[in-house]
């Protein structure tokens, strides 16, 4: 199906604010300008289902969030869209949204078999596979459509099982599962109507790219499918490829002058390496921090830090990804439900998780990449709260700073820590 016939068979979307409409016909390949603060859009003021509308009055979603007043008049009317917005700010249900719609606007092809799913959701981490599943179910709760995920770690025949119980709607993958299933003819991607990829600077990175690059060749072509991109950072060389597998997106973008999340407050602490310690358990002690998620770099270091807490009488948790994905979830949910006062996690936990309450976050070592900071520090701050993040810089690692300002587009202050959170007591 083809784009124009894609937007000639949806019903047109009505808007209820000046302009947006206008913007539709105008070059779909620029960039929608976005000086203007997004207007506050109620989502009963947009044309959706009675399903969807439904579904989102029970959330408590009264106002779309600005990357969703945006992006959801041009994703509704069957465009492609590249969208880029801070952390936290509500992308996730900017596709679902879209996906749930553009299902039930289209009857489901009277063909099918099961295995075949209409929509086809990817993301780079397990966990955020089943937290934007747990959403899909929310949003899709009268939508009467079917929602399978594909993860690596966990059982192979049970999946299958699930897969074949009913009819796929949408599938919401990790790449290598879903190319598990795909070459074992279990899944077949040549009936996708819509193919979201989530976090998608790093679905495009070194790692991923031979997989992803798999999927979009097993999906309709790029003029028979809408395609979808969300992330908070893109890459020159990432927007130049997602383009490429993309029929004239729109590109929206909320606020590009700050990458980061503006509701984060952003320290850096100039330190020595064995200052680190000491200084990350007093300051996991102060009565404000609430949950923190301290991030290093390497599964090694995640470890011996977690061990090393664990030792002072802590309650930690650690996520990384050698460990069984059974325990994963577990840590996860313990620290989501507040019994853990914080959690060491590699690059694995950094994109895309949202867990309420996150007070603060902590750079136990700089990222190496500068994208990874930003989605990093914007586990906190999320969903119009705000938050701290705190970034150990040593001479092992503060080089890694200037990348990340420029990322930034500012400079950071870089301080020496407060004396009180310097005892050596520890
Ligand atoms: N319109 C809305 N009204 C109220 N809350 C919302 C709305 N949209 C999303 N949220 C909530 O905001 C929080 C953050 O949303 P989400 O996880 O989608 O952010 P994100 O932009 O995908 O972040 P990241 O870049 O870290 O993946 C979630 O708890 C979500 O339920």
């Amino acid at each position: 199906m083809c784009l124009l016939l894609r937007m000639c068979t949806k019903p047109p979307l009505i808007l209820n604010f000046s302009g947006t409409t206008n913007a539709m016909s105008d070059d779909t390949h620029s960039a929608v300008p976005s000086d203007k603060p997004a207007p506050k859009i109620a989502f009963s003021t947009l044309d959706l289902s009675s399903q969807v509308a439904r579904a989102l009055a029970d959330m408590g979603f009264e106002h779309c969030s600005p990357i969703q007043a945006k992006s959801l008049p041009y994703s509704l009317s069957g465009h492609d869209v590249l969208g880029k917005a801070q952390t936290g700010t509500g992308k996730t249900a900017a596709f679902l949204i879209a996906v749930f719609e553009d299902l039930l606007r289209q009857p489901a092809p009277e063909e099918r078999f099961a295995g075949e799913p209409r929509a086809l959701v990817i993301a780079p981490t397990r966990e955020l596979v089943m937290q934007i599943a747990k959403d899909a179910a929310a949003i899709g709760k009268y939508a009467g459509l079917s929602v399978q995920t594909l993860v690596g770690g966990m059982d192979f025949n049970k999946q299958m099982q699930a897969l074949h119980g009913q009819f796929v709607d949408i599938l919401v993958a990790t790449p290598g599962r879903l190319l598990d299933f795909c070459e074992r003819r279990e899944v077949y991607l040549d009936q996708l109507e819509i193919l979201v990829i989530d976090e998608a600077d790093r679905m495009l990175d070194m790692g991923f790219i031979p997989q992803v690059k798999r999927i979009v060749r097993l999906a309709p072509r790029k003029t028979h499918r809408q395609t979808l991109l969300f992330s908070a950072t893109f890459s020159d060389d990432v927007l130049r490829l997602a383009e490429s597998w993309m029929f004239e997106p729109v590109s929206v973008e909320i606020e590009p002058e700050t990458v980061a999340t503006d509701s984060v407050e952003q320290f850096i602490y100039m330190v020595s390496g064995d200052e680190k310690l000491p200084l990350l358990c007093n300051l996991i002690s102060m009565p404000d921090v609430k949950n923190v998620m301290i991030f290093a770099n390497r599964r090694d270091q995640c470890r011996t830090l977690y061990e090393r807490l664990r030792k002072q009488g802590y309650k930690v948790g650690l996520l990384s990804g050698e460990i069984p994905q059974g325990k994963r979830v577990k840590t996860l949910e313990a620290f989501k439900e507040g019994s853990l006062q914080a959690l060491v996690a590699t690059d694995v936990a950094g994109r895309g998780i949202h867990i309420d309450g996150v007070s603060h976050v902590v750079n136990y070592t700089l990222p190496e990449e500068p994208e990874d900071y930003v989605h990093r520090i914007g586990r906190t701050g999320r969903a119009g709260n705000t938050g701290q993040s705190i970034s150990f810089a040593c001479e092992d690692d503060a080089f890694r700073l200037p990348a990340i300002e420029e990322l930034l587009g500012r400079k950071l202050k870089c301080e020496l820590p407060p004396e009180h959170l310097l005892n050596y007591d520890n």
